[in-house]
């Protein structure tokens, strides 16, 4: 696969020789010359590698470094400066850099560090990838709840069919379980499963992604590239967070599942496909559709078969039993064998309301298994965000009601941010990325608010 850089530099020249450099060197090239340019690529293009001028006209790496380390801390960040200083170095490394060049900067040096942070950023992902491939273990029918009975029963009706499925479900319900199981046990088993996450992509990313695009389709586009659509073919396109799909995107989807048909960028002729497609999300689409977010028509395309993965909440009854089924598979995992829960501890796990979820018990029986050095955890060792989960369960004000009550007048306006704040990482399940596009700021200024406020983005 095409390795993607990320060019940051204000100056033409700079920008124009390293492009003609790495493109002959066989990478994909993007460029900005502005911090504002640089976030919004990172974001939106996903490099595997970013070579970032130290000083830019609206800003410096020092501020873009940790924005770019929150939004993904596994791209490596090669910095450039022409004005070195020892102090300027150090900070620059302590806030995440990989590395710092002085300007001119030699190619064949450059190139070494380079292909060996390209190299690790293959490893990491690679280890990413065999994390998603344990998704495929789990069985997301466990449990003996009427909610989780009927999930599977359902689930089972619909393998066989080439229809698109729906998955909606909270955070860490265990979506993108399902969408595994869906494809390794239907009749596209042995084809491709091929997985995109429409959260932040920008459009024109979203697009190449899907369909490819052709050489010269657009100025970066050097040589022409195979989009996920025609991976798939045969097998299963898994879309997760497809609330998130921009609507310049949707209906160029809507056609691929009504004809089977669709074209790359800059090409003149339509290629058929062969492909089931999975989606998933956490958002209530049916809202988005009325507020005009997400289209009528794909909407109903999509949401034929549609399936939903019920809260933990919604199932205490099932909760030992996953729980037991995580220990046995930490025990493999971390080597401590006879891992068991005392009955007050299996008491408490199904006392608590679990915004996160099955992510969010993992994580809590590993902590506990993790911390405790007996093999038996009891509720002393379970530590729960109570606060986070204290804020999901607060009631909604009824219609009609004062938006402020009266206990609240006197909070302070550091006190209701806390609240608010709490409230909105609850409901989204800790995800500190959704929060904070939900509270309408930056990523990285709601990481600084948590730590000012003292609040854990934890689940
Ligand atoms: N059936 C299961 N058994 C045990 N653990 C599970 C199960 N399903 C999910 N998990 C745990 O929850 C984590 C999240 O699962 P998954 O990514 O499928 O959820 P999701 O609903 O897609 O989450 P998000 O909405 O945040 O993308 C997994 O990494 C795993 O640790």
């Amino acid at each position: 696969m095409q390795r993607r850089i990320l060019v940051v530099d204000d100056e033409p020249a700079v920008r124009f020789g390293l492009r003609h450099f790495f493109e002959a060197n066989g990478l994909e090239v993007v460029e900005a010359q502005t911090c504002r340019e640089a976030r919004e690529l990172f974001r939106g293009y996903r490099p595997d590698l970013v070579l970032l001028d130290y000083r830019l006209k609206d800003g410096t790496a020092g501020e873009l470094l940790p924005e770019m380390r929150a939004m993904d801390p596994s791209i490596p960040v090669l910095v450039l400066t022409a004005h070195v200083s020892i102090e300027t170095a150090i900070q620059v490394i302590k806030q995440g850099a990989e590395h710092f060049l002085p300007k001119p900067v030699e190619l064949p040096t450059l190139w070494v560090m380079v292909e060996r942070l390209l190299e690790t950023q293959a490893t990491r992902r690679q280890q990413q990838a065999l994390v998603a491939s344990r998704l495929e273990e789990l069985n997301p029918f466990l449990g003996a709840s009427r909610a989780i009975r009927e999930l599977e029963a359902t689930a089972r009706r619909v393998l066989d069919s080439d229809s698109p499925v729906l998955i909606q479900g909270e955070t860490g319900t265990g979506k993108g379980v399902l969408a595994h199981w869906l494809h390794v046990h239907g009749p596209r088993g042995a084809g491709p499963l091929v997985q995109l996450n429409c959260a932040g992509l920008l459009p024109q990313f979203l697009e190449t992604e899907l369909f490819g695009h052709e050489r010269g389709a657009f100025t970066s586009a050097v040589s022409r590239k195979q989009g996920l659509l025609e991976v798939a073919h045969r097998g299963t396109v898994f879309l997760d967070e497809i609330g998130d799909m921009d609507l310049q995107v949707q209906p160029k989807l809507l056609k691929v599942l009504e004809e089977k048909r669709f074209r790359r960028l800059g090409e003149v002729e339509d290629r058929s496909v062969d492909v089931r497609l999975i989606a998933a999300t956490h958002q209530d689409l049916a809202e988005s559709m009325r507020t005009h977010r997400f289209r009528g028509d794909l909407y109903f395309r999509i949401s034929t078969l549609p399936l939903r993965l019920p809260a933990l909440r919604e199932r205490p009854e099932d909760i030992p039993l996953i729980a037991r089924d995580l220990l046995a598979r930490l025990s493999r995992e971390l080597g401590r064998p006879g891992l068991d829960l005392t009955p007050q501890a299996e008491a408490s796990l199904r006392a608590y309301s679990w915004p996160g979820n099955l992510r969010e018990l993992r994580n809590v029986l590993e902590r506990a298994v993790l911390l405790s050095s007996t093999p038996l955890l009891r509720s002393e060792d379970l530590h729960f965000n109570h606060a986070m989960a204290r804020a999901l369960s607060a009631s909604p004000a009824e219609p009609g009601t004062p938006v402020c009550p009266a206990a609240e007048l006197d909070l302070t306006l550091q006190e209701v941010e806390r609240r608010h704040i709490e409230r909105v990482l609850a409901a989204e399940g800790g995800h500190v990325e959704r929060a904070a596009r939900r509270l309408g700021i930056p990523r990285s200024s709601l990481y600084q608010k948590l730590k000012s406020l003292g609040l854990s983005s934890k689940v």
